[in-house]
Protein backbone atom coordinates (compact mmCIF):
# COMPACT_ATOMS: atom_id res chain seq x y z
CA UNK A 1 0.00 0.00 0.00
CA UNK A 2 1.42 3.50 -0.87
CA UNK A 3 1.41 5.79 2.01
CA UNK A 4 -1.08 8.63 1.76
CA UNK A 5 -0.84 12.16 3.13
CA UNK A 6 -4.60 13.38 4.57
CA UNK A 7 -4.92 16.93 6.70
CA UNK A 8 -7.80 18.10 8.49
CA UNK A 9 -8.66 21.51 8.31
CA UNK A 10 -10.96 24.18 9.83
CA UNK A 11 -12.00 26.66 11.92
CA UNK A 12 -11.99 26.16 16.03
CA UNK A 13 -14.67 24.14 17.32
CA UNK A 14 -15.55 22.17 14.27
CA UNK A 15 -14.78 18.71 15.04
CA UNK A 16 -11.27 17.59 13.68
CA UNK A 17 -9.99 15.94 16.48
CA UNK A 18 -12.88 13.90 17.10
CA UNK A 19 -13.25 12.80 13.78
CA UNK A 20 -9.54 11.95 13.15
CA UNK A 21 -9.96 9.91 16.31
CA UNK A 22 -12.73 8.40 15.22
CA UNK A 23 -11.09 8.12 11.51
CA UNK A 24 -7.98 6.48 12.97
CA UNK A 25 -10.04 3.87 13.93
CA UNK A 26 -12.50 3.28 10.99
CA UNK A 27 -8.85 3.08 8.79
CA UNK A 28 -6.99 0.40 11.26
CA UNK A 29 -10.24 -1.75 11.40
CA UNK A 30 -9.79 -1.97 8.03
CA UNK A 31 -6.42 -3.43 8.89
CA UNK A 32 -4.06 -0.43 7.21
CA UNK A 33 -1.25 1.21 9.33
CA UNK A 34 -2.19 5.00 10.55
CA UNK A 35 -0.32 7.56 12.01
CA UNK A 36 -1.95 10.07 13.68
CA UNK A 37 -0.69 14.02 14.05
CA UNK A 38 -1.54 17.55 14.71
CA UNK A 39 0.11 21.09 13.98
CA UNK A 40 1.48 22.65 15.62
CA UNK A 41 3.59 19.83 16.94
CA UNK A 42 3.79 15.88 16.13
CA UNK A 43 7.25 16.16 17.07
CA UNK A 44 9.22 16.74 19.75
CA UNK A 45 10.38 20.01 18.53
CA UNK A 46 7.39 21.06 17.00
CA UNK A 47 5.53 20.21 20.12
CA UNK A 48 8.08 23.09 21.99
CA UNK A 49 7.16 25.11 19.70
CA UNK A 50 3.46 24.37 20.02
CA UNK A 51 3.63 25.66 23.65
CA UNK A 52 5.57 29.15 22.51
CA UNK A 53 2.77 29.64 19.93
CA UNK A 54 -0.43 29.07 22.08
CA UNK A 55 0.40 30.11 25.40
CA UNK A 56 1.44 33.51 26.92
CA UNK A 57 -0.01 37.14 26.22
CA UNK A 58 -2.50 37.80 22.91
CA UNK A 59 0.66 40.01 21.58
CA UNK A 60 3.39 37.89 22.96
CA UNK A 61 4.28 37.47 18.62
CA UNK A 62 3.44 39.68 15.72
CA UNK A 63 2.03 38.25 12.78
CA UNK A 64 5.37 37.64 11.22
CA UNK A 65 7.27 36.08 13.63
CA UNK A 66 4.02 33.82 14.57
CA UNK A 67 4.10 32.42 10.40
CA UNK A 68 8.23 31.95 10.65
CA UNK A 69 7.30 29.73 14.09
CA UNK A 70 4.32 27.90 12.48
CA UNK A 71 6.40 27.70 9.32
CA UNK A 72 9.45 26.31 11.57
CA UNK A 73 7.13 23.58 13.49
CA UNK A 74 6.04 22.40 10.58
CA UNK A 75 9.85 21.57 8.80
CA UNK A 76 10.76 19.99 11.99
CA UNK A 77 7.29 18.07 11.53
CA UNK A 78 7.50 16.99 7.85
CA UNK A 79 10.95 15.92 8.02
CA UNK A 80 10.79 13.89 11.34
CA UNK A 81 7.47 12.90 11.43
CA UNK A 82 5.37 12.67 7.81
CA UNK A 83 7.80 12.04 5.65
CA UNK A 84 9.24 9.02 7.34
CA UNK A 85 5.59 7.57 8.27
CA UNK A 86 4.07 7.94 4.21
CA UNK A 87 7.74 6.70 2.84
CA UNK A 88 6.58 3.67 5.44
CA UNK A 89 3.45 2.90 3.73
CA UNK A 90 1.24 4.80 6.64
CA UNK A 91 -1.69 6.51 6.20
CA UNK A 92 -1.00 10.06 7.98
CA UNK A 93 -4.15 11.93 9.38
CA UNK A 94 -2.59 15.46 10.49
CA UNK A 95 -4.86 17.99 12.26
CA UNK A 96 -4.01 20.95 10.34
CA UNK A 97 -1.57 21.76 8.17
CA UNK A 98 -0.29 24.34 5.65
CA UNK A 99 -3.70 25.77 4.85
CA UNK A 100 -4.35 26.52 8.59
CA UNK A 101 -1.14 29.01 8.33
CA UNK A 102 -2.77 30.37 4.81
CA UNK A 103 -5.90 30.87 6.64
CA UNK A 104 -4.88 32.23 10.11
CA UNK A 105 -1.58 34.10 9.55
CA UNK A 106 -2.32 34.85 5.95
CA UNK A 107 -6.15 36.15 5.03
CA UNK A 108 -7.16 36.35 8.92
CA UNK A 109 -3.59 37.54 10.12
CA UNK A 110 -3.07 40.12 7.20
CA UNK A 111 0.17 38.04 5.71
CA UNK A 112 0.31 37.78 1.83
CA UNK A 113 -0.58 34.04 0.92
CA UNK A 114 1.99 33.84 -1.42
CA UNK A 115 4.69 34.53 1.35
CA UNK A 116 3.23 32.10 3.19
CA UNK A 117 3.64 29.66 0.48
CA UNK A 118 7.33 30.54 -0.07
CA UNK A 119 8.08 30.21 3.72
CA UNK A 120 6.32 26.21 3.36
CA UNK A 121 8.31 25.78 0.05
CA UNK A 122 11.63 26.95 2.32
CA UNK A 123 11.18 24.82 4.94
CA UNK A 124 9.27 22.16 3.84
CA UNK A 125 9.62 21.36 0.24
CA UNK A 126 6.17 22.51 -0.56
CA UNK A 127 4.81 19.26 0.57
CA UNK A 128 1.50 18.63 0.00
CA UNK A 129 -1.40 16.70 1.75
CA UNK A 130 -2.52 13.87 -1.00
CA UNK A 131 -6.09 15.11 0.32
CA UNK A 132 -7.40 18.04 2.68
CA UNK A 133 -10.90 17.68 3.91
CA UNK A 134 -12.71 20.54 5.32
CA UNK A 135 -15.25 20.58 7.91
CA UNK A 136 -17.53 22.64 7.72
CA UNK A 137 -19.99 23.95 10.31
CA UNK A 138 -22.10 27.29 10.77
CA UNK A 139 -20.17 29.84 12.96
CA UNK A 140 -22.58 29.92 15.95
CA UNK A 141 -22.38 25.79 16.39
CA UNK A 142 -19.15 25.76 16.15
CA UNK A 143 -18.47 28.61 18.48
CA UNK A 144 -21.53 27.07 20.97
CA UNK A 145 -19.09 23.75 20.88
CA UNK A 146 -15.90 25.96 21.67
CA UNK A 147 -17.32 26.88 24.42
CA UNK A 148 -18.39 24.36 26.01
CA UNK A 149 -15.02 22.15 25.70
CA UNK A 150 -13.12 25.44 26.59
CA UNK A 151 -14.93 27.00 29.46
CA UNK A 152 -13.95 30.07 28.87
CA UNK A 153 -10.15 29.18 28.65
CA UNK A 154 -9.17 29.61 25.26
CA UNK A 155 -5.75 29.60 23.52
CA UNK A 156 -3.98 32.79 22.37
CA UNK A 157 -5.12 32.01 19.29
CA UNK A 158 -8.30 30.40 19.63
CA UNK A 159 -9.45 33.28 21.76
CA UNK A 160 -9.33 36.13 18.59
CA UNK A 161 -12.51 37.66 18.22
CA UNK A 162 -15.48 36.54 15.68
CA UNK A 163 -13.98 38.65 12.69
CA UNK A 164 -10.79 36.48 12.91
CA UNK A 165 -12.53 33.67 12.90
CA UNK A 166 -15.09 34.60 10.85
CA UNK A 167 -12.13 35.84 7.91
CA UNK A 168 -10.54 32.44 8.35
CA UNK A 169 -13.72 30.53 7.43
CA UNK A 170 -13.94 31.88 4.49
CA UNK A 171 -10.66 31.68 3.81
CA UNK A 172 -11.11 28.14 4.28
CA UNK A 173 -14.00 28.01 1.76
CA UNK A 174 -11.81 30.77 -0.74
CA UNK A 175 -9.02 27.48 -0.56
CA UNK A 176 -11.24 24.65 -1.45
CA UNK A 177 -13.01 26.26 -4.56
CA UNK A 178 -9.22 27.21 -5.50
CA UNK A 179 -8.47 23.23 -4.98
CA UNK A 180 -11.43 21.35 -5.80
CA UNK A 181 -8.95 18.50 -7.10
CA UNK A 182 -6.97 18.29 -3.11
CA UNK A 183 -9.97 19.47 -1.36
CA UNK A 184 -13.43 17.72 0.12
CA UNK A 185 -15.51 20.45 1.93
CA UNK A 186 -17.75 17.83 4.49
CA UNK A 187 -20.51 19.01 6.71
CA UNK A 188 -19.70 18.96 10.40
CA UNK A 189 -22.96 18.97 11.42
CA UNK A 190 -25.20 15.98 13.07
CA UNK A 191 -23.44 13.33 15.23
CA UNK A 192 -19.81 12.53 15.23
CA UNK A 193 -20.76 9.26 13.47
CA UNK A 194 -22.78 10.94 10.79
CA UNK A 195 -19.79 13.17 10.38
CA UNK A 196 -16.88 10.55 9.97
CA UNK A 197 -18.96 8.83 7.47
CA UNK A 198 -19.17 11.44 5.30
CA UNK A 199 -15.32 12.04 5.50
CA UNK A 200 -14.84 8.02 5.31
CA UNK A 201 -16.76 8.92 1.88
CA UNK A 202 -14.93 11.91 0.93
CA UNK A 203 -11.22 9.46 1.01
CA UNK A 204 -13.09 6.07 -0.80
CA UNK A 205 -11.09 6.86 -4.03
CA UNK A 206 -7.53 7.34 -1.96
CA UNK A 207 -8.39 3.50 -0.07
CA UNK A 208 -7.77 0.60 -0.99
N1 LIG B 1 -20.68 15.92 15.87
C1 LIG B 1 -20.59 16.53 17.04
N2 LIG B 1 -21.70 16.91 17.69
C2 LIG B 1 -21.63 17.58 18.90
N3 LIG B 1 -20.47 17.89 19.53
C3 LIG B 1 -19.33 17.53 18.92
C4 LIG B 1 -19.32 16.84 17.66
N4 LIG B 1 -18.03 16.64 17.30
C5 LIG B 1 -17.28 17.17 18.27
N5 LIG B 1 -18.05 17.70 19.26
C6 LIG B 1 -17.59 18.38 20.48
O1 LIG B 1 -17.28 19.72 20.10
C7 LIG B 1 -16.10 20.16 20.77
C8 LIG B 1 -15.06 20.56 19.72
O2 LIG B 1 -14.65 19.39 19.02
P1 LIG B 1 -13.12 19.15 18.64
O3 LIG B 1 -12.23 19.46 19.80
O4 LIG B 1 -13.02 17.81 18.02
O5 LIG B 1 -12.97 20.30 17.52
P2 LIG B 1 -11.67 20.86 16.81
O6 LIG B 1 -12.10 21.21 15.42
O7 LIG B 1 -10.54 19.91 16.95
O8 LIG B 1 -11.41 22.18 17.63
P3 LIG B 1 -10.09 23.13 17.79
O9 LIG B 1 -9.53 23.38 16.44
O10 LIG B 1 -10.66 24.35 18.43
O11 LIG B 1 -9.14 22.36 18.68
C9 LIG B 1 -15.65 19.02 21.67
O12 LIG B 1 -16.16 19.24 22.98
C10 LIG B 1 -16.31 17.80 21.04
O13 LIG B 1 -16.57 16.79 22.00
C1 LIG C 1 -1.39 24.78 12.28
C2 LIG C 1 -1.83 26.16 12.64
C3 LIG C 1 -2.66 26.41 13.72
N1 LIG C 1 -3.05 27.65 14.02
C4 LIG C 1 -3.91 27.88 15.19
C5 LIG C 1 -5.29 27.33 15.07
C6 LIG C 1 -5.68 27.04 16.50
O1 LIG C 1 -6.18 28.25 17.08
C7 LIG C 1 -4.35 26.70 17.16
C8 LIG C 1 -4.13 25.21 17.27
O2 LIG C 1 -5.01 24.71 18.21
P1 LIG C 1 -5.75 23.28 18.03
O3 LIG C 1 -6.65 23.19 19.22
O4 LIG C 1 -4.68 22.24 18.02
O5 LIG C 1 -6.52 23.32 16.73
O6 LIG C 1 -3.35 27.23 16.31
C9 LIG C 1 -2.62 28.72 13.28
O7 LIG C 1 -2.94 29.88 13.59
N2 LIG C 1 -1.80 28.50 12.21
C10 LIG C 1 -1.38 27.26 11.85
O8 LIG C 1 -0.61 27.09 10.87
Amino acid sequence: MTGRFISLEGGEGVGKSTQLARLAEVLRARGLTVTVTREPGGSEGAEAIRRLLLEGDAGRWNARAEALLFAAARADHVARTILPAVAAGDIVLCDRFLDSSRAYQGAAGGLADADIVELHRVGSDGVLPDRTLLLHLPAEEAAARSAARDMGGADRIGGRDAAYHAAVAAAFAGFAAAEPDRFRTVDARGSAAEVTDRLVGALADLLP
